[in-house]
């Protein structure tokens, strides 16, 4: 993927990967793309709201809709090995899990067949809804995380919305058990924002190793140590004044595309 120091290291496999999407801007390669630390992500957060007027049910949607387009992207249902296009999505208990209920629900429109595990639910209108569109959408819930081998058999793809970039400390129950089983699955993980379980700035050496991570608005220091085949942007919502600000470095989206590849 692509540093922030501006090096290219990619292998020649990872490199065919990325052109067989079709997606990679050149002009890409040409910018510096800022990556935040947890409290600048947070007052970038806090300014879109606060100053800019978006509420944030409307960011979420985007930041779904982008989430939803990538996986489709790197994961099109024709490529799916198992029967059926089944994922499961693991909603956390924050704004992150908030995208991750949005995500499911425009991938189920997408052709795709989305189970969600959303075990703390905050008692907000907002997720209540979310919620309830998702269910509307004949969308199943799970009760418990699977074991293990369900999950190998059962899914194509886990979409990880368990934390994004509020997440501190030490993982608590029972997001610590769920995550144990994800580091052990061999389906492949694509994580909204950050790896959950990741410390938004360092990573973490023995944590989840997704294939895919989808940075929302601006990628996070982590995702220097992300190290799968597709680090999507997402979250074209950034007013240029705000990107000034903050010197995001923004690489341009090709088109009227909601994602871009990096
Ligand atoms: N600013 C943006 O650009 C946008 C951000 N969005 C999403 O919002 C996310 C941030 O949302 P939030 O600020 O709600 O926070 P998160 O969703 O990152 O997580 C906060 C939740 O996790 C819990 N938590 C934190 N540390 C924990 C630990 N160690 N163990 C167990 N639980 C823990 C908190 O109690 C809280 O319920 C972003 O990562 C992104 O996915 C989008 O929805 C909209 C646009
Ligand atoms: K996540």
């Amino acid at each position: 993927s692509f540093s922030q120091a501006g090096t290219c290291s990619l292998s020649a496999a990872a490199d065919h990967h990325k052109e067989c999407l079709g997606s990679r801007a050149a002009s890409t390669m040409a910018h510096s793309i800022k990556y935040l630390g947890q409290e600048e992500a947070q007052h970038i957060d806090e300014e879109l709201f606060s100053e800019y007027g978006f509420s944030v049910d409307q960011l979420m949607e985007l930041a779904g809709l982008s989430c939803a387009t990538a996986v489709a992207r790197a994961y099109p249902v024709a490529s799916l090995t198992k029967a059926r296009p089944t994922l499961l999505v693991v909603c956390g208990p924050g704004n992150n899990g908030g995208d991750g209920l949005v995500c499911a629900r425009h991938l189920k429109l997408f052709g795709y067949e989305p189970t969600i595990l959303y075990p703390k639910r905050p008692n907000k209108p907002l997720f209540q809804g979310l919620t309830t569109q998702c269910q509307k959408m004949e969308i199943p819930f799970l009760t418990e995380m699977p074991e293990v081998d369900v999950i190998d058999e059962a899914y194509n793809l886990v979409i990880d919305a368990i934390f994004g970039f509020s997440f501190k400390g030490s993982v608590r129950e029972p997001f610590g058990s769920i995550l144990d089983v994800l580091k052990k699955t061999t389906v492949p993980i694509a994580s909204i924002d950050i790896p959950s379980g990741w410390d938004v700035e360092q990573g973490a050496a023995d944590g989840l190793q997704p294939d895919t991570l989808i940075s929302l608005t601006a990628p996070k220091k982590a995702a220097s140590m992300f190290r799968g085949r597709y680090h999507f942007l997402g979250g074209r919502f950034v007013p240029p004044s705000l990107e000034r600000k903050y010197q995001l470095n923004l690489p341009p989206y090709p088109n009227t595309d909601c994602v871009l590849q990096l």
